[in-house]
């Protein structure tokens, strides 16, 4: 742990820091496939939720190419866009781009957009069918925003209340914000921080100056990946790069 490490002011807070992106890619996904490989030999399935964005992409590619029986996994978001896969802001596309080839080609993709033309009109099919999963996950990798967003648990958007109560039977929400461009649908905070390893990745000076300043105290609302860093039962795994 470095000087002037978040950690230091936080001593709950979990936090490995890599040389570059790719020492950090291959990190996270020995990690995640440690945390899959476990759930896989003690239930012989296993869920696996990750991030959408620009991040992910390497992590992807290494994550892909992990020898696990991946017939048994089945892969969603965290968070969608509501888009279709023909955008370039699918999340759904990206991961069918960069994880859902090679090995993991063989895992089942479970969307969360489900073609209707809101994520209030489709909730429930979407609902339904991450209920179906083996929940809890396996894993979690969540992302963060520059504002402080995770998931798309976006500062002061409509639904964000409902999205990061601790306490909702919910296993998704739809939430609405400006800077979230389209609407949104994103998991709740309990089955995301349910999950048998939650891991928060983020990368750049920026992106430590965002988590150094969510480790202060302050509104949930202000930055709600505070939520995470808060209320999860175990501190998550904080993977970081300049
Ligand atoms: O909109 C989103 O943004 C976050 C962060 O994305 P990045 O481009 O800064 O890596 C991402 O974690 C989330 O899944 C996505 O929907």
């Amino acid at each position: 742990m470095c000087e002037g490490d978040p950690a230091r002011r936080d001593p709950g807070l979990r936090l490995s820091t890599y040389a570059d992106r790719e020492a950090l890619a291959r990190a996270l996904a020995a990690h995640v496939a440690e945390a899959v490989r476990a759930r896989l030999a003690r239930d012989g399935a296993a869920a696996l939720a990750v991030s959408g964005g620009r991040t992910p992409t390497r992590f992807f590619a290494l994550l892909s190419e992990a020898p696990l029986e991946w017939g048994k996994v089945a892969v969603t978001l965290v968070d969608e866009r509501w888009v279709p896969e023909t955008s370039e802001r699918s999340n759904a596309a990206l991961a069918r781009a960069h994880l859902l080839v090679g090995r993991a080609a063989a895992a089942r993709f479970v969307p969360l957009y489900r073609g209707g033309p809101s994520p209030e009109s489709d909730l429930a099919d979407a609902e339904a069918a991450v209920a179906a999963l083996s929940l809890p996950f396996a894993a979690v990798v969540l992302g963060m925003g520059d504002d402080g967003h995770t998931a798309s648990f976006f500062p002061h958007g409509e639904g964000l209340a409902a999205a990061i109560d601790p306490g909702t039977q919910r296993l998704l929400a739809p939430v609405r914000a400006p800077a979230a461009g389209e609407p949104r649908i994103t998991f709740t905070l309990p089955p995301l921080l349910a999950a048998d390893a939650v891991f928060l990745h983020i990368e750049g000076a920026g992106k430590r100056r965002v988590l150094d300043a969510a480790l202060e105290d302050g509104p949930e609302t202000d930055m709600p990946v505070r939520a995470v860093l808060r209320h999860a039962r175990r501190p998550p795994d904080v993977l970081w790069c300049p």
